[in-house]
């Protein structure tokens, strides 16, 4: 049996679509869905990354503006330059590119962002409410996987979910998402032991790991749904997940390739929750 690849670009293109609909009416109502990206250094593959959501952005008909600065910037401009974006009307999204150069705190930076502009889901607000249930913006990479699960009819109530990786952008938040949805989850990282004895208890499988072709066919259940969250260069310079796709290709039930599974939804959902800013927003201007 091969597994079902979970077509990743098809699902992110039906989302940019309906995206699109729905900025064409906002702008007819007045308002026009604005994303600022903050670029810090020349890491080439955030820049990559960036141009990426801009041309999204813009293919959707959204205004995005990309500010880049220099490694040398120091903490208090970028501050500065946040909050002058959380009082500009015309955004309703700010996105900070991670990593920052080692001289600035993160953490500072993202309790910088005005909770109701934070379209990464990364202030402490927007994660707690998350956890609690409450509306609020959903981690891009994440709600992506979980948007993925839903359009292949995969439902995790009930399932066994291993996430194995631990990151505040990817493993704690979708292993909350999955619990919401009443999947029994376990936790996973670098210091488990016999890893693969919890791997392969998995109905859904969450690698997100940072390592290449680290989840092999030995890891997988027979059928289960393996998601890859990987970003890495293999040997050959090309970019491959996770997952050894080839060989638990012939194991999972259903499984993401890299490129072309859960990249382009972190986009999309980037783009959904910019577009979600804009809406809040003109609600609240015709409460006021
Ligand atoms: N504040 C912040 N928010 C982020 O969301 C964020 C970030 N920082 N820092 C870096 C990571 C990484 N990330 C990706 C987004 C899209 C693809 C993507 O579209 N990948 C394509 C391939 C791209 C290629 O060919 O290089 C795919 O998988 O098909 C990948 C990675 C967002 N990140």
């Amino acid at each position: 049996m091969t597994a079902i690849t979970i077509d990743g670009k098809a699902v992110s293109q039906k989302i940019k679509e309906q995206v699109e609909e729905r900025v064409k009416s906002l702008k007819e109502q007045g308002v026009a869905p604005g994303l600022a990206v903050v670029l810090v250094g020349e890491n080439s593959a955030s820049l990559t990354y960036v141009k990426n959501k801009k041309k999204t952005c813009e293919a959707l008909g959204m205004r995005s503006d990309l500010h880049q600065y220099p490694e040398d910037l120091s903490e208090e401009e970028l501050l500065a330059k946040i909050e002058e974006l959380n009082n500009d009307p015309e955004i309703h999204g700010i996105l900070v590119q991670l990593p920052l150069p080692e001289h600035i705190d993160e953490f500072k930076v993202i309790l910088a962002i005005d909770p109701s502009k934070d379209v990464d889901g990364f202030h402490p607000i927007s994660v707690g409410n998350m956890v609690i249930g409450k509306e609020a913006f959903l981690p891009c990479t994440p709600h992506g996987i979980m948007k993925l699960l839903e359009h292949y009819g995969i439902d995790p109530a009930g399932k066994h979910a291993v996430v194995v990786g631990r990151s505040n952008i990817v493993g704690k938040p979708v292993g909350q998402l999955l619990l919401q949805k009443d999947a029994t989850v376990t936790f996973c990282h670098s210091k488990t032991q016999d890893l693969a004895s919890y791997t392969r208890q998995a109905d859904i499988l969450i690698a997100a790991i940072g390592r290449a072709k680290f989840i092999g066919a030995d890891h997988v259940k027979p059928g289960a749904a393996v998601i890859d969250v990987g970003m890495n260069r293999d040997e050959n310079g090309k970019l491959c997940g996770d997952v050894d796709f080839a060989a638990v290709q012939e194991t999972a039930g259903y499984l993401t390739p890299v490129p072309g599974g859960v990249g382009p939804m972190t986009i999309a959902m980037l783009m959904e929750n910019t577009l979600h800013s804009a809406e809040n927003g003109l609600q609240k201007d015709k409460n006021a």
